[in-house]
Parts: structure tokens; C-alpha cells; sequence
């Protein structure tokens, strides 16, 4: 039910993410109407949405938990709905516990115009943060989270 990737969200984004070479990672989503700020346009905050999630995934490259520290969205172009964004991101360095990563977003290609750019600071945290500060959670629920780090870092 992850509102940026999760598959049974009704009206989440579905952003879906490969491994790429090194500590890279691409994605993509395709704006709906769910998405929407002004009419017909994508809603920027949904945008830097989409950018938490696929910088988010490139800690299940590293095997470390971590969480946003920082996030900066840079909106270069305006993002029609219907568009399928596609978001490369990379980390940069990673210096004691914060991690510095970086992502573009293109319309409609890996190779499009590029619409929206980020840079993040993930600072990695103890596995029983997501224990200690969200809701109680069944056991299965972390336990499928563990499973996916299995599923991309065995
Ligand atoms: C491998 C096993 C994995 C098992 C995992 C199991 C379950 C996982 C379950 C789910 C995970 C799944 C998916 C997640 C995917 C997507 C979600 C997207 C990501 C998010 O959406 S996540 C939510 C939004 N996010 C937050 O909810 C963070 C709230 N916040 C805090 O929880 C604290 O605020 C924290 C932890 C950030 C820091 O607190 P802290 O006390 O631990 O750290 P501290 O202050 O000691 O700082 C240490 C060093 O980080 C620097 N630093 C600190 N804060 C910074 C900032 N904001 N910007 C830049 N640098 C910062 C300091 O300057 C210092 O740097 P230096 O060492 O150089 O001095």
C-alpha cells in the first residue's frame, strides 16, 4: 500500500524501479488524473513524490535502512497528464550516515526532455526506527519489506 510503488494502491503512483549499473536505479510513472494539480498538469508535490520513491530505492542497493533527510525538487518543465515520467538516480557519496543522491526525470523517453530534477540526503537509520516511530505494524508487513531488500541485495 506504499503510496509511491505500491501495486494495490488505488490511486497511488505505481512507480516501478530496475537496478541499474553501479549504485544507479531507474523508474518511471505515468501521471493520471489522481495526479493532478492545475487542470491537466501534474501536481508538484506528487512529482517530488515520485523522486523520494526512486532515490528511496537506491538504499535497497546498499542493504542499509535509511529515510529522507532532505529533499530538493528543481521543476524545469510543466508535466501534462498522460505523461510517463522515467527518473534515473544515482548516489553520489555517502559520507557517515548520510547518503547524497541525485535524479533527473524525462517526458515520455529515457532520452525526453528533461522536466524535473532532485537532490536528496538520506540519513541511514537502525532497522527498529520504522518500529519505534510509525504505527503498529503486523509482523508480515515488515517482513515483506525485508523480503524485497532480500529480493534486490541477496
Ligand atoms: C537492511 C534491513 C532493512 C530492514 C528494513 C525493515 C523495514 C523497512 C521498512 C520500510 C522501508 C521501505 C521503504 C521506504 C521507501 C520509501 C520511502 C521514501 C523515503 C521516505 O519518505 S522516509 C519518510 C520521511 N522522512 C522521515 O520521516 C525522516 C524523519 N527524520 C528523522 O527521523 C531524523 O531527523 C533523522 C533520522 C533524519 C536524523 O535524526 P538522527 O537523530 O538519527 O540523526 P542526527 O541528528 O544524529 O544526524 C546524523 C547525521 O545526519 C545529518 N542530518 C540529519 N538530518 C538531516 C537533514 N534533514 N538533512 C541533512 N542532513 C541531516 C546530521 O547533520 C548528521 O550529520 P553528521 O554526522 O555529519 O553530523
Amino acid at each position: 500500500m506504499c503510496v509511491g510503488c505500491g501495486p494495490d494502491h488505488p490511486t497511488g503512483l505505481h512507480v516501478t524501479v530496475t537496478a541499474g549499473e553501479g549504485l544507479t536505479v531507474s523508474g518511471s510513472f505515468t501521471v493520471t488524473d489522481d495526479h493532478q494539480g492545475a487542470p491537466g498538469l501534474a501536481h508538484g508535490g506528487i512529482l517530488s513524490l515520485a523522486f523520494d520513491e526512486v532515490l528511496g530505492s537506491l538504499i535497497w542497493l546498499i542493504g542499509e535502512p535509511a529515510v529522507t533527510g532532505h529533499l530538493e525538487t528543481s521543476y524545469r518543465r510543466p508535466v501534462p497528464v498522460g505523461t510517463t515520467l522515467y527518473i534515473g538516480a544515482a548516489i553520489d557519496r555517502v559520507d557517515g550516515r548520510k547518503i547524497y543522491m541525485s535524479a533527473s526525470g524525462r517526458e515520455n523517453a529515457v532520452d525526453g526532455p528533461v522536466s524535473v530534477t532532485a537532490s536528496a540526503v538520506f540519513v541511514v537509520v537502525p532497522a527498529t526506527h520504522f518500529v519505534e516511530h510509525g504505527r503498529a505494524v503486523a509482523p508480515s508487513e515488515l517482513s515483506e519489506a525485508a523480503a524485497k531488500v532480500a529480493e534486490v541485495n541477496p
